[in-house]
């Protein structure tokens, strides 16, 4: 019988009196087509250094453990680790570690296990969603030496990453994900093959980090000072909006009628390419 079958997740958790923590966002995958979909989308191979986040009772790791030269997986509940010690215990390529994803240093930790061993560094895993928009925040602010992050997310939230300007769920992040990301939906998955069932469905997307952005800025800080600004009062006008990023009405009327753009949009019709002409235009402002 198979880690993933049901009827071995309850006899583990009867085995290990686990209850699963729901504020931990724990639903664990119970199918082999959807395990098997996330490590053939990530495209893992022997040469690959990859890290899972939220291994639960490793489903998904062993899978990935089966292609890849080494995985690492960050677990924060305790308890788990236990029972991975158990789950895991036929493998000699995976680690473990107890720790907040949130709040681990990725980059040394990566540094430390790349080493020259492993050609490419790969994310994957099934996130708990109610921190999903944290941890892949985290994952790019940080700019991993990564190739690429294939996780699987709610539904609604893998919506919002790659809807394209003008729709009615564009936003900050949509914004973020784009800059560092080309996105692709790897597979679609209903809510019935994770046990307990959560109340959505999901998506696994796979986001393949960009060798350079795909506009040219003259300082990143500023480009996401606008855009959380123009988000953040999203219903009001680019005007008024963009008053959030510390400018005055005139200097962003003059900013934006050097963009071309028409001061009474909203943040949600501009593309990556208006922001950054908006952003580069407060910074030569700013300067000359
Ligand atoms: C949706 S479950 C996925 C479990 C397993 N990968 C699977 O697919 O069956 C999310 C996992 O992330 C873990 N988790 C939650 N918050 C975390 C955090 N901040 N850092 C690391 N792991 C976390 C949970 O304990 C849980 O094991």
């Amino acid at each position: 019988m198979e880690l993933y079958d049901p009827s071995v997740i309850r006899a583990i958790r009867n085995k290990y009196g686990f209850q699963f923590s729901r504020s931990l966002g724990q639903n664990f995958l119970t199918d082999k087509g959807v395990i098997d979909g996330i490590v053939d989308g990530a495209e893992i191979g022997p040469e690959d250094l990859v890290i899972e986040i939220g291994p639960g009772i490793g489903v998904l790791t062993c899978a990935a453990a089966e292609k890849a030269g080494r995985v690492v997986a960050i677990e924060i509940d305790e308890r788990l680790i236990r029972i991975l010690a158990d789950t895991l215990a036929g493998y000699d390529n995976i680690r473990v570690i107890n720790e907040n994803v949130v709040k681990m240093d990725l980059a040394s930790l990566i540094s430390e296990e790349a080493g020259v061993k492993y050609k490419h560094v790969k994310i994957i895993g099934n996130l708990p969603y109610y921190i999903t928009t944290t941890i892949l925040m985290k994952l790019l602010e940080s700019h991993l030496p990564v190739e690429s992050i294939t996780v699987m997310m709610q539904k609604e939230v893998a919506e919002r990453i790659k809807e394209p300007p003008g729709s009615r769920v564009y936003g900050a992040l949509s914004v973020a994900v784009q800059y560092y990301c080309e996105v692709s939906v790897v597979e679609e998955v209903p809510r019935e093959v994770f046990l307990p069932a959560p109340k959505v469905d999901s998506t696994v997307l796979r986001l393949d980090m960009r060798p350079e952005p795909p506009v040219s800025l003259l300082d990143e800080a500023m480009f996401f000072r606008c855009v959380r600004a123009g988000f953040g009062q999203r219903r009001k006008t680019l005007l008024n909006s963009l008053t959030g990023a510390g400018f005055s009405k005139d200097a962003i009327r003059a900013c934006l009628e050097k963009a071309g753009i028409d001061p009474r949009q909203r943040a949600e019709t501009l593309s990556l390419q208006n922001f950054a002409a908006i952003a580069n235009g407060f910074v030569t402002g700013e300067n000359g």
